[in-house]
C-alpha cells in the first residue's frame, strides 16, 4: 500500500488543498485469470434529453420558473407510469439496458483478472424512495449485504447521510464532501482516511441559501428543505402540483441573489449547489485516484444510482470505458448506463450475487494453492 499527498485544483473556484490519502490495490474477483474481457455491451437510445442544470437557462425569470414546472411534472413519477410507455419503447430500452442480474454472468467475465471498485448511490438505489427523506432507511438486510459487499471490493456511497458502515468511501453532497473509510476496512489499512471537500468555501453561502429557502417555503404545505452541507434540496414530493409553479417562484427569488448556486433536478426534488465543476463523475475518479486506480487498466469500476446526478459517473465509465454503470429504474429513461436494474430489492440481489461469486472464486484460488503446495511437499528434494 501507498501513502500519498496529492494536491487539487479546481481551476475555476481557485480551491487549492492538500489531500493525505492512503492508495492500495486489492485482489480481483478472479484472482487467477488474467484474460481480458470482452466489450461491455454499451449501446444505448435516447428517450428524451432535457437541460439538467435549469438555473442557467438564459431566459426571463417568468419563462425559468415554467420550465422548471414542466420540468417538474415530466420527471414526476405519476406523468411516467411504465404502463403508459408503449411496449415497443419498453422492449428496445431493455434491450439496450438489460437487466445486470440476467447478464451477471457476462458481468463477471467481464471484470476477470480485474479489481472490481463498487460505487453506490443511496437513495431510490439503496433505500426505496418515501416521502420523508428523514425516514429514508437501508434494510437491516441491505445494509448487511453492504457491509459484505465492502468486506471484498473497495466500496463507496455516492450521497446519502443514513448509511452508518465506518468500512466505506462517502461522497455526500453530490460528490462534494469525500470521507473515509473510518475503520475496519482492509482497503484503508492503517493509512489516513481519504478526506475531500471540493466547495468548502461555499459553507456560509449554503447555509445562508437554506435559511431564506426555509423561511420562504414555510408557507407552501408539503414542502421541506434539506440541508446537506454543500447542497440544499428543496422536495415538493408531497406538495400539491397545483401549487408547484408558486414553489417554484419562490425558490427562483431566493436564488436570484446568488449566481454562484445552480438548480438541477432530482426525483421531486430541486438540489441547488454550487456552481464548481465538480459532480459524481469527477467524485468517482477522485475516488478511484486515492485507491491507486488513477491509471490503471485492471480496474473494474461498477457505479449504480437511480438519480439524474448520477448520470455524470455513468459518463465518467462509459469515456473510460472502464466497468460500466447499472441504472436503477423501472422506466425507460434516457441514460449512460448500460444496464438496469428496477429496484433497490434488485440492487440488494445483484450485490448478493456479486459477494457469492467472489467467495467461491477465493475459495477455489484457496483450494489450488493448498493442493499446489501438497503437490511440491510430495515430490523428491
Ligand atoms: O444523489 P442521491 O443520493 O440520489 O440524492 C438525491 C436526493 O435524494 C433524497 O431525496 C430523494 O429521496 C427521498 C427519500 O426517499 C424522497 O422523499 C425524495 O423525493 C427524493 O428526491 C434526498 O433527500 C435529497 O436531499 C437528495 O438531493
Amino acid at each position: 500500500m501507498t501513502k500519498q499527498n496529492v494536491v487539487v485544483a479546481d481551476a475555476k473556484t481557485g480551491i487549492n488543498m492538500a489531500i493525505t490519502m492512503a492508495a492500495v490495490t486489492g485482489s480481483s474477483l478472479f484472482p487467477t485469470a488474467a484474460q481480458r474481457p470482452p466489450p461491455v455491451p454499451g449501446a444505448y437510445i435516447t428517450i428524451s434529453k432535457k437541460n439538467l442544470i435549469l438555473q442557467n437557462l438564459d431566459m426571463s425569470s417568468g419563462a425559468r420558473i415554467n420550465a422548471w414546472v414542466d420540468s417538474m411534472r415530466a420527471s414526476s413519477p405519476t406523468h411516467v407510469k411504465a404502463s403508459s410507455i408503449p411496449s415497443d419503447d419498453q422492449n428496445s430500452w431493455i434491450v439496450h439496458h438489460p437487466s445486470a442480474l440476467d447478464m451477471f454472468d457476462q458481468i463477471t467475465s467481464a471484470s476477470k483478472g480485474k479489481q472490481i471498485v463498487m460505487f453506490l448511490d443511496y437513495d431510490g438505489t439503496l433505500s426505496p424512495i418515501v416521502d420523508d427523506p428523514d425516514r429514508a432507511f437501508m434494510s437491516e438486510a441491505m445494509r448487511a449485504t453492504v457491509r459484505k459487499l465492502a468486506r471484498y471490493f473497495p466500496t463507496a456511497i455516492v450521497s446519502g447521510s443514513f448509511v452508518r458502515l465506518a468500512e466505506l468511501y462517502y461522497a455526500g453532497s453530490h460528490g462534494m464532501d469525500i470521507k473515509g473509510p473510518s475503520k475496519g476496512s482492509k482497503y484503508k489499512k492503517g493509512g489516513k482516511a481519504v478526506l475531500f471537500q471540493a466547495a468548502s468555501e461555499f459553507l456560509p453561502m449554503i447555509d445562508e441559501v437554506y435559511k431564506s429557502l426555509l423561511e420562504v417555503t414555510k408557507s407552501t404545505p408539503g414542502a421541506r428543505v434539506e440541508n446537506n452541507k454543500f447542497c440544499v434540496s428543496v422536495h415538493f414530493r408531497c406538495v400539491d402540483e397545483k401549487r408547484w409553479s408558486e414553489l417554484a417562484n419562490k425558490v427562483g427569488l431566493v436564488l436570484e441573489g446568488y449566481p454562484n448556486l445552480r438548480l438541477t433536478q432530482g426525483r421531486k426534488v430541486f438540489e441547488i449547489r454550487p456552481t464548481i465543476k465538480w459532480d459524481k463523475g469527477k467524485a468517482l475518479e477522485f475516488l478511484l485516484e486515492s485507491l491507486g486506480y488513477a491509471n490503471c487498466a485492471d480496474v473494474f469500476p461498477i457505479y449504480i444510482g437511480d438519480d439524474r446526478t448520477d448520470e455524470d459517473a455513468f459518463k465518467v465509465l462509459r469515456e473510460r470505458g472502464q466497468g460500466f454503470g447499472i441504472l436503477v429504474s423501472k422506466t425507460p429513461k434516457d441514460t449512460n448506463a448500460s444496464y438496469s436494474l428496477q429496484e433497490p430489492s434488485e440492487v440488494m440481489a445483484f450485490l448478493r450475487r456479486l459477494v457469492d461469486c467472489k467467495r467461491m472464486s477465493l475459495r477455489r484460488h484457496f483450494r489450488m494453492r493448498r493442493r499446489l503446495e501438497e503437490i511440491k511437499m510430495s515430490l523428491p528434494n
